[in-house]
């Protein structure tokens, strides 16, 4: 997690609407896949780690410095659909999701989906990445 977190501070300030995130996948030891918000706040964090992970990330662990997207304003699968489908065993979260609209969705389906999903591993780190965000600014999905 910690460096999940340090690879999201290097994006704080440059993901306009969406917070910076880290995510780095784990299998058998070693780092398997990692990846940071886009400049610009696309693509997210999870996609690029899932992406270099390939089939390695079935049975891994995902970091990820905040809750798991459980809806994309593109329509795209979300990022917890993704790590479900990915085949990942377990993700660690550090902050959850302050948007109003997705707070607990993405962990609401990871658990659902019988990924084993823990909460606050260095969130008080992680919620410095985040103070500066303001969840209006987010785009809503439709409406
Ligand atoms: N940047 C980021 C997330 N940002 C979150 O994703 C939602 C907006 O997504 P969209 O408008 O589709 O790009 C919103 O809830 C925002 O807080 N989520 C993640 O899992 N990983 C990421 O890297």
């Amino acid at each position: 997690m910690r460096r999940a977190i340090a690879l999201a501070a290097t994006r704080v300030g440059k993901t306009a609407e969406n917070p910076a995130v880290g995510c780095i996948i784990v299998k058998d030891g070693e780092v398997v896949g990692e990846g940071v918000t886009g400049e610009g706040g696309r693509p997210h964090a999870e996609e690029l780690a899932l992406d270099q992970a390939g089939e390695r990330a079935g049975g891994a662990t995902a970091y990820v410095t905040l809750e798991p997207c459980g809806e994309r304003s593109s329509g795209a699968p979300s990022c917890s659909q993704r790590l479900v489908m990915a085949g990942v065993d377990r993700v660690v979260v550090a902050a959850s999701d302050a948007s109003p609209y997705a707070a607990g969705v993405g962990v609401a389906r990871l658990r659902a989906s019988g990924v084993e999903t823990d909460l606050g591993l260095m969130s008080r780190e992680a919620a410095a990445l985040y103070e500066g965000y303001f969840p209006g600014k987010i785009v809503r999905p439709e409406g």
